[in-house]
């Protein structure tokens, strides 16, 4: 099982490289480690196993936070309005958004940041995302506010981006036109 011992943290060049695309259909290999980090958020969501295990809470992991550099991710939580996510993807991407933008009043965390770093991450409010899942199936997904911000979290680490970089350097509480709180 993951454990945060194996979670890469800032500092470490994986985390500021493009990964890679993954040959479809994916390895069993492939399978197993997305089916792992998947298990690895519903853990970190259990009370029990978390403090068992000394699990950081999260709601998405991306490959290469695990040392990975290929593109697939997952994802466990319920927005506000109690839908629930809960995929494995392989080479995810945006395909249509909004030009209206969100973000989380509290601003992002991620395991790979042993540090607080306040600040408003604004990210597009409605995105349409396409990829593979865990079982090989085409997803098309439209998501909007809080479930748009976790998978534009978490396609930023295919792509080398950490949610800080979309932090205003000089007022890192500076709201961009366009842009609304989502929650
Ligand atoms: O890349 C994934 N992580 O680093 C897992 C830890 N962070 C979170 O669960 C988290 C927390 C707040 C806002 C967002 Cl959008 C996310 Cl994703
Ligand atoms: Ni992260």
């Amino acid at each position: 099982m993951i454990t945060m011992k194996d979670i890469i943290r800032e500092g470490d060049p994986i985390l500021r490289k493009v990964a890679s695309d993954v040959e479809l259909p994916p390895t069993a290999e492939e399978k197993n480690i997305l089916e792992s980090m998947l298990e690895f958020l519903k853990n970190s969501q259990d009370e029990e196993l978390a403090k068992k295990y000394d699990l950081r809470p999260g709601v998405g992991l991306a490959a290469p936070q695990i040392g990975i550099s290929k593109r697939m991710f997952a994802v466990h939580f319920q927005d506000f309005d109690g839908a629930e996510y809960s995929y494995g993807l392989f080479n995810p991407k945006i395909v249509s958004h909004s030009v209206a933008k969100t973000y989380l009043s509290n601003g992002e965390g991620c395991l790979s940041v042993d540090r607080e770093v306040p600040g408003y991450v604004p990210r597009y409010q409605k995105i349409t995302l396409k990829a593979t899942d865990l079982n090989g199936n085409e997803v098309k997904l439209k998501l909007k506010g809080y479930a748009a911000i976790v998978f534009q979290h978490e396609l930023d680490h295919l792509n080398g981006v950490m949610f800080y970089d979309h932090i205003n350097k000089g007022d890192p509480f500076f709201i961009p036109d366009n842009t609304i709180a989502c929650d």
